[in-house]
C-alpha cells in the first residue's frame, strides 16, 4: 500500500511536504504547552521562579513584571519575578501555542482534504480508464456490483485514510519521539518506569492490527457480492417480476447481506474490543505513574529493581506536566487504533484496485502508428480461424470463409453453435487462436483497435442507449455530424416523424438503457446512429428478434437502407431477412456445414431445411393451439 499511495501521490509531493512540515510545528507547539503550567504550579505553590531552571526567559518575565503595577510597590528579591508577571506570561504562552497548535490543524487538515480528493479523482479516473480498456473475456468472468463497489467503495476507504489518517499518523510519531525526549529530560528515571508498558501495548496493537485487516479484506468483498446481488436484480427487474421471483431474490439476497452482516460484525467487534483494550492499558500506566508521583512526593523514596526515585525529587509542578506529558505519549497509541482501522480498510481497498489495474489491457500496438482515420472497402477473410473461450473447449473449429465488399451473409445454426462469437472476433473482441481473420487483405491485429472499430457497425437485439438526448444517441455514430446529418440519418432510420411528436423533439432525454422508448423505437434510434456511422461493415446480430410483425416491418425498412453498399453479416432466424441475403452459412458445432441462397438451401435438403420444417412445425402447432 506504501508504494501504491507513494507513487499515485507523485503530484502531491509539496503540498505534503508543506502538510508535514506544519505538523512538525503543531506537535511542537503542542509539546510546549504544558510548559506554562508548570510555571504557575512552581511559582504559586514553591515561590519558584521559571528563570531558575531557564535563564533566557529572565528578560521576558522582567518585560512582564512591567505590567503588574503593584509589582513597583511589592518588595521583590533580586533575580525573583512577580508573581502576576509570571502567570500574565504563561497564560499567554498558553494562548499562543493553542492558537498556533489550532491554526496549523486547519491548514493540515484542508490540506488532507485536498489531497484525498485529488487523489480520489485521479484513482477513479485510473480504474474506470483501466476497466475501459480492458478485454471483454475479462468483464464477462466479473461481477458488476463488485467493480461498483472497487470504484466507489473502495477508493473512499484509501481517501479517508489520507484525508483523516495520515496526518494523526505523522503527527503521532512526532508527538511520541518529542514527548520521549521531553520526559527524559524532566526525569528519566520517571519515564523508565512510564514505558515498561509500551512493549505490551505494542504487542496488543499488532494482534489486533492483523485480526482487523484479515476481518475487513472479507468484509469489503462480502459488501462487494451484496452491491453484485443489487445491481444484477435491479438490472433484471422486469424477468424477475414477469417470474415472480419476488421472494426467492429476497431471499438470495438476506443471504448475501447475513453473510455481510457476520463478517462486518467480527471486524467491528475486534474493532470495539481493541479501542477499550488500550484504554485499561493506558489507564493502567497513568494510574501507576500517578501513584508512584504523588507517593515520592510525599511519602518516600521508590525502589523498583536498579531504580530508586528519591522523595522530593519531583516538584508538584514537574509532575503534573510529566503526567500530561505521559498523556500525550499515550494518546497516539490510543489513535493507534482508529488508525489500524483506516489503514487496514485502505490497505484492502487497494488490493483490490491493484487486482484490477493489474490486468493487461486489449493489446493494440498499433494505436500510435494509426491516428489517422482508416477506411477499409469491406472485404473479408476467415482463414482456417480456431477459436474457444476457454482451453478445454473449441467454439470456432476451422472456419474458411470469403466475403466480397458489399456482400450480405447471414448465419444461422442451433443455439451455441458459434454464430455471435464468429462475428465477435471480427471486432477483436477477443483474438482468435489460431488462422487469422482479414479485411481488405489485412489481418486486423494489423489495425489499431479504433481503426478497426470505426470500420465495423454492430447492432445487437437488445439495442443499448445511453443516458443523454436522443440527438446524443443517435450522433455516438459521428460526434460531430450537424443537426442536419443527424435528422437525415433518423429519416432514413424512419424515426424521425416520431422524434418530431416528442415535445422535446432530438432534446427529449433518454433515461437509463432508454427504458422510456419502446423496443422498435430503439433499434430505429440505434439503425439511425449506424447510418450516421456509415461503416462499410455491418454487424448484425438477431436484429428484430424482440419486435412484433409491424414493428418489425418499420425495422426492416430502416434495415433495407442501413445495408445498402455494405458488408453484412447478420445473424437471424427470420426468413424475410434470410430472403434477401445474398448467401447464408449454416453453422454447426462451430463449422461452416452448409452455405448457400435461401433457395438452394431448402432444395438441399441438408441442416437448413431441417430447422425449417421444425420451425413450420412449431409455427403450425401453435397456430392450432
Ligand atoms: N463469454 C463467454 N465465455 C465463455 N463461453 C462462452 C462465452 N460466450 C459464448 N460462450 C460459449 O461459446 C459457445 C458459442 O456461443 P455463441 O454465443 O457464439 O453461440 P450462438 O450460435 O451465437 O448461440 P445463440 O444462437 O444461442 O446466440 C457456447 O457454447 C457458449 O456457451
Amino acid at each position: 500500500m506504501v508504494g501504491f499511495l507513494y507513487r499515485n501521490l507523485k503530484g502531491h509531493r509539496l503540498i505534503i511536504l508543506i502538510a508535514t512540515m506544519m505538523t512538525c510545528l503543531q506537535v511542537m507547539a503542542d509539546l510546549l504547552a504544558p510548559f506554562p503550567l508548570k510555571f504557575i504550579i512552581d511559582k504559586v505553590k514553591d515561590n519558584v521562579d521559571p528563570s531558575l531552571t531557564y535563564p533566557f526567559l529572565g528578560n521576558i518575565l522582567d518585560f512582564f513584571d512591567t505590567l503588574d503595577t503593584t509589582h513597583r510597590l511589592m518588595t521583590v528579591p533580586p533575580g525573583k519575578h512577580s508573581t502576576f508577571g509570571i502567570i500574565l506570561f504563561a497564560t499567554a504562552m498558553l494562548l499562543i501555542f493553542n492558537q498556533i497548535s489550532a491554526l496549523l490543524t486547519y491548514l493540515q487538515m484542508s490540506i488532507a482534504t485536498i489531497v484525498g480528493q485529488n487523489l480520489t479523482l485521479s484513482l477513479r479516473r485510473q480504474l474506470f480508464g483501466h476497466l475501459q480498456l480492458l478485454p471483454l473475456g475479462w468483464h464477462s468472468r466479473q461481477k458488476k456490483g463488485d467493480l461498483v463497489q472497487r470504484v466507489v467503495g473502495d477508493i473512499t476507504n484509501i481517501e479517508k485514510l489520507v484525508t483523516d489518517g495520515l496526518i494523526d499518523l505523522l503527527a503521532g510519531i512526532l508527538t511520541v519521539l518529542g514527548v520521549s525526549v521531553i520526559m527524559l529530560l524532566i526525569d528519566w528515571r520517571f519515564t523508565m518506569l512510564a514505558i515498561l508498558l509500551i512493549p505490551a501495548l505494542f504487542l496488543l496493537i499488532l494482534k489486533y492490527t492483523f485480526s482487523i485487516k484479515q476481518a475487513t479484506k472479507k468484509a469489503s468483498w462480502a459488501t462487494g457480492q451484496v452491491a453484485h446481488i443489487a445491481s444484477e436484480n435491479i438490472g433484471a427487474i422486469t424477468e424477475v417480476k414477469a417470474f415472480t421471483m419476488e421472494q426467492s431474490e429476497a431471499k438470495r439476497f438476506a443471504i448475501h447481506t447475513e453473510k455481510n452482516r457476520e463478517v462486518a460484525l467480527r471486524a467491528g467487534i475486534l474493532q470495539a474490543q481493541f479501542t477499550p483494550l488500550v484504554a485499561i492499558m493506558v489507564a493502567l500506566g497513568t494510574t501507576f505513574i500517578i501513584g508512584i508521583g504523588a507517593y515520592v512526593a510525599a511519602i518516600s523514596d521508590f525502589v523498583f529493581w536498579f531504580l530508586t526515585i528519591e522523595q522530593g525529587r519531583l516538584t508538584i509542578g514537574t509532575l503534573v506536566v510529566f503526567l500530561t506529558y505521559l498523556k500525550m505519549l499515550y494518546q497516539p497509541m490510543r489513535n493507534l487504533s482508529k488508525l489500524a482501522s483506516l489503514a487496514t480498510l485502505a490497505a484492502s481497498g487497494t488490493e483490490r484496485l491493484q487486482e484490477v489495474l493489474n490486468q493487461t489491457p486489449e493489446v493494440d500496438k498499433h494505436f500510435e502508428v494509426q491516428k489517422k482515420p482508416v477506411h477499409l472497402r469491406g472485404h473479408i477473410t476467415y482463414e482456417n480461424v480456431f477459436f474457444g473461450y476457454t482451453k478445454d473447449q473449441t467454439v470456432l473449429k476451422g472456419i474458411h470463409l470469403h466475403i466480397p465488399a458489399g456482400r450480405k451473409i447471414a448465419l444461422v445454426g442451433l443455439s451455441g453453435s458459434g454464430k455471435t462469437t464468429l462475428v465477435n472476433l471480427l471486432l477483436r473482441f477477443y483474438e482468435v487462436q489460431h488462422g487469422c481473420i482479414k479485411i481488405d487483405s489485412v489481418n486486423i491485429k494489423e489495425f489499431a483497435l479504433t481503426s478497426l472499430r470505426q470500420n465495423v457497425s454492430l447492432m445487437s437485439q437488445d439495442s443499448v442507449l445511453f443516458e443523454g438526448t436522443l440527438r446524443n444517441n443517435i450522433e455516438i455514430g459521428q460526434p460531430d455530424a450537424s443537426l442536419d446529418q443527424i435528422i437525415n440519418a433518423a429519416k432514413k432510420a424512419r424515426i424521425h416523424d416520431f422524434i418530431m411528436s416528442m415535445p422535446l423533439g432530438y432534446d427529449t432525454p433518454v433515461y437509463e438503457q432508454g427504458k422510456n422508448f419502446s423496443c422498435g423505437q430503439r433499434q430505429r434510434i440505434v439503425i439511425a446512429r449506424a447510418i450516421l456511422r456509415d461503416a462499410p461493415i455491418l454487424i448484425l446480430d438477431e436484429p428484430t428478434a424482440n419486435l412484433d410483425v409491424e414493428t418489425e416491418a418499420e425495422v426492416m425498412h430502416a434495415l433495407s437502407i442501413l445495408m445498402a453498399n455494405r458488408t453484412v453479416l447478420i445473424v437471424s432466424h427470420r426468413l424475410n431477412i434470410l430472403g434477401s441475403m445474398d448467401e447464408i452459412l449454416v453453422l454447426r458445432e462451430g463449422k461452416i456445414a452448409e452455405r448457400g441462397t435461401l433457395n438452394e438451401l431448402r432444395q438441399k435438403n441438408g441442416i437448413f431445411a431441417c430447422m425449417l420444417a421444425e420451425k413450420n412445425r412449431y409455427n403450425s402447432n401453435s397456430n392450432q393451439c
